[in-house]
């Protein structure tokens, strides 16, 4: 077989994350943790439970009196002491209740009859189902003192938040997040609320990938629109490295005369790669730009809206998951389905955007109906992208690996 005349994408990725280290921390409050990136390992100060509490509303008492009619020696509701446990009575109490010493087993209000008296009798039979222990959520069952909580590299998501906060830690120190420029080149892009002329069109790329790039956890540092002119394109590329880690562009790396970022890029820095077996995405071009104090990366996506999106979860996720040293932004997860499709790839590995269905036999690809990379109504219900490899034919039916599209 003819040697691919493409960069891989496998190559691409490798040389796009060679030397990447993770950016500095910082401390922050956890009331503004939520999505960052934890720089730190974080162990255990508290038992979580604090101490041994009911599962349950109902009657702490000792197993081996459960066959008696028990009077109520106390009431404990959650957030209240206990004091021990008078032998031959028993303590009413509700969920999160402190279990008095001397108490070993809740019984669940339901399972019990009471009396005028303030008695309570086991309407269970002898009580054989009820064993000792049971209903009492034992101290640090869930966290012990030291253990680890949380690993260095987690985003901070909702149950790493309420870990958090049951800890009692008020802040954090999380990785900076990445400071990224987004530049639109082209004379024909329009921002949205200005008039349209003949011939121009609306940036869809500037709102998809901001959005995309901060569910990633990057900071969009600057935004511009760059005229198809080679010493603008200069200028712009200089001033957006200034400011960030990651200089993205859309458009103008094809191989029209109007395409001017390749050359610029060439000229102020250094131009890594270009020209990837990936459909969308072909001309994606990868470098860096120098700046005062070391160098920004940069990742030109192809004005396509569908390249641009495609090229995001491919290569800047993973560029954004490295700064922040979160390894779960390097791959997206992968899943097995069954095509409902047909496809036939020749040099570039074809991802098409698909909707995953969850049947009782599995899960199935649907592809959106029009694949082409300028379409971008392909993107908005697909929840997956399908990966037909180089050179390959799927069949209706056939297993197809799928990435599935999430964002943190
Ligand atoms: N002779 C060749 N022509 C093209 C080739 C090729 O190999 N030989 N490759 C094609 C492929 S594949 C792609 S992808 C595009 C990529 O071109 P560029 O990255 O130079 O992008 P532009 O030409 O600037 O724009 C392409 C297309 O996308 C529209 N666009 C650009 N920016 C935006 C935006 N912000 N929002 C919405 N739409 C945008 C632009 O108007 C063009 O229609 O090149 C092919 N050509
Ligand atoms: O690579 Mo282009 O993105 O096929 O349309």
């Amino acid at each position: 077989m003819a040697v691919n005349p493409l960069t891989s994408v496998e190559d691409a990725l490798d040389a796009l994350l060679r030397g990447i280290e993770t950016l500095d921390g910082e401390h922050i409050d956890c009331v503004d943790a939520a999505g960052r990136v934890l720089a730190e390992d974080i162990s255990a100060r508290l038992d979580v439970p604090g101490f041994d509490n009911s599962a349950m509303d109902g009657y702490a008492l000792r197993h081996a009196e459960i066959t008696r009619p028990l009077p109520i020696s106390q009431r404990i509701a959650a957030g209240q002491p206990a004091t021990a446990l008078t032998p031959g009575t028993c303590a009413r109490i509700f969920t999160g209740g402190e279990i008095p010493p001397g108490a070993d087993t809740v019984i669940m209000q339901e399972k019990v009859s009471s009396n005028d008296n303030g008695h309570i009798t086991v309407a269970d039979s002898l009580g054989i189902d009820i064993e000792p222990g049971d209903n009492i959520r034992r101290q640090g069952r869930d966290v012990r003192v030291g253990d680890r909580l949380l690993s260095k590299g987690t985003k901070l998501e909702a149950a790493a938040l309420g870990q958090l906060a049951g800890q009692g830690i008020t802040s954090v120190t999380v990785t900076k997040a990445p400071r990224v420029a987004l530049l639109s080149t082209g004379d024909e892009i329009v921002s949205p609320g200005k008039p349209l002329a003949p011939g121009q069109i609306y940036n869809s790329n500037r709102p998809m990938l901001k959005r995309l790039l901060e569910r990633f956890g990057a900071h969009i540092t600057m935004t511009a629109d760059v005229p198809d002119a080679f010493k603008e394109t200069s200028r712009l590329l200089r001033q957006a490295a200034e400011t960030a880690d990651v200089v993205v562009t859309t458009g103008g790396v094809s191989v029209g005369e109007e395409d001017h970022v390749k050359q610029a890029l060439e000229q102020l820095g250094q131009l890594d790669l270009w020209q990837l077996a990936m459909k969308p995405g072909k001309p994606l071009a990868l470098g860096r730009l120098p700046t005062h104090n070391g160098e920004s990366r940069f990742v030109g996506l192809p004005g396509n809206p569908v390249s641009g999106y495609v090229g995001a979860w491919i290569y800047l996720r993973p560029l954004i998951g490295a700064l922040l040293g979160c390894p779960t932004l390097s791959r997206l997860p992968s899943i097995p389905a069954r095509a409902a499709f047909t496809e036939q790839t020749q040099i570039r590995r074809h991802y098409m955007r698909v909707t995953l269905s969850f049947t009782a036999q599995g899960p199935v690809a649907h592809a959106a109906a029009d694949q082409n990379s300028a379409v971008l109504s392909s993107c908005v219900q697909a929840n997956a992208l399908a990966v037909i490899p180089e050179h390959s034919r799927i069949n209706e039916g056939d297993s197809v690996e799928c990435l599935w599209l999430v964002e943190g």
